[in-house]
């Protein structure tokens, strides 16, 4: 059981294709974990398992992609009420670039403009605002 300082490790993949992002909308039902929020694929890490291989079993196991990691964009550590996270965000893309996410994976393709406009978590704030390109990365 983890205390309330422990960070748990989460990977998160932010892949892009054509200027385009992978998003799901969580289900808006009351009392589900973060309803009705938006959501990059990611979870989180398996003991001991590196935070990029966290990401690309992650957005295998939810979209059905297969991903290649590019680099890590940031890492945010966030306390939410239930709990604190550490966000490891990589750069993603599909290995086969003409691949689909599974139709019933929720998971669409946005521009990256739209992102700053919809509700996500609050950690992603500074990522959202970072891939529409209003502000640079570091
Ligand atoms: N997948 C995902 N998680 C995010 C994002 N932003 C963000 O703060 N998180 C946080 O990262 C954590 C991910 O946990 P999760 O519950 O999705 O991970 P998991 O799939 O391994 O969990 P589970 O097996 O308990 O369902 C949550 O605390 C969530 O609030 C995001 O864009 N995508």
């Amino acid at each position: 059981m983890r205390g309330p300082t422990e960070a748990t490790r989460v990977g998160i993949g932010l892949v892009r294709r054509d200027g385009r992002y992978l998003i799901r909308r969580r289900p808006p039902i009351p009392g589900s974990p973060m309803p009705g929020l938006w959501e990059f694929p990611g979870g989180k890490c398996e003991p001991g398992e590196p935070p990029e291989l966290a990401a690309r079993r992650e957005c295998l196991e939810e979209t059905g992609l297969v991903v290649e990691i590019s680099r890590k964009r940031r890492l945010i550590t966030h306390r939410y009420p239930h709990g604190l996270v550490e966000l490891h965000y990589f750069d993603a893309r599909p290995a086969d670039p003409s691949s689909e996410p599974a139709p019933d994976s929720g998971f669409l393709w946005v521009p990256a403009g739209t992102l700053p406009g919809l509700t996500f978590p609050e950690a992603n704030a500074p990522i959202l605002a970072e891939l529409a390109g209003s502000v640079p990365s570091p």
